[in-house]
């Protein structure tokens, strides 16, 4: 039997490639990535749920900002399990909010809502699902971020380089708002 894998670095993934079998995953040993100061860690993707969620988390140092951007057809929750998360967002009607989310905090963010996240504590954690009509775009932090074998944070922010920052958001259902400004607080 041949095991088809999306990508060469894949290849030491925990997870299954034949959807359908049961896994288990050790802390922090799902496929990994470093994208902007963050660590991405996925244990379950669009791959093993016929596209219907994904199961992933976000690390990041004090300080880290994930700037201004939009999914039209992604829903996402932000669960924060460690550290403090300012979670900025805009409904559908142009009203914006901020919320400091701490461990058990919940935010949720619907299509077409503008939002952007700053970590407000060291060794932050947020539990991202984030799927709908578009499916999932967990792939998306491998591709205009850096897979990596390490379990810790990026020790310099890992930047995309332009030509990425042109053409891998919108394949994934991301769409930066260069301008967006935060009324705020
Ligand atoms: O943190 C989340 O996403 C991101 C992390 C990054 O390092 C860069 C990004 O552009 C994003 C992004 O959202 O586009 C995150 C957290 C929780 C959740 O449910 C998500 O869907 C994304």
């Amino acid at each position: 039997m041949t095991i088809e894998y999306a990508t060469a670095h894949r290849r030491a993934s925990h997870i299954p490639a034949e959807a359908g079998t049961p896994y288990f995953i050790e802390k922090g040993d799902g496929d990994r990535a470093h994208l902007f100061g963050d660590l991405i860690t996925i244990y379950a993707g669009g791959e093993q749920t016929e596209n219907a969620f994904n199961f992933f988390t976000v690390e990041g140092p004090k300080g880290n900002l994930i700037p201004a951007h939009v999914h039209a057809d992604t829903y996402e929750v932000f669960y924060v399990t460690a550290g403090a998360v300012r979670l900025f967002v805009e409904d559908l009607h142009g009203n914006q909010q901020e919320k400091l989310l701490t461990p058990g905090d919940f935010g949720f963010v619907p299509k077409n809502c503008p939002h952007a996240y700053r970590m407000e504590r060291h060794h932050s954690q947020v539990v991202g699902v984030a799927a709908g009509p578009g499916g999932t775009f967990e792939r998306f932090f491998e591709t205009l971020g850096a897979p990596t074998d390490q379990h810790g944070l990026p020790r310099d922010a890992f930047v995309p380089a332009p030509e990425k920052f042109a053409t891998v958001p919108q394949q994934y259902d991301v769409r930066f708002l260069r301008d967006h400004q935060w009324k705020t607080g």
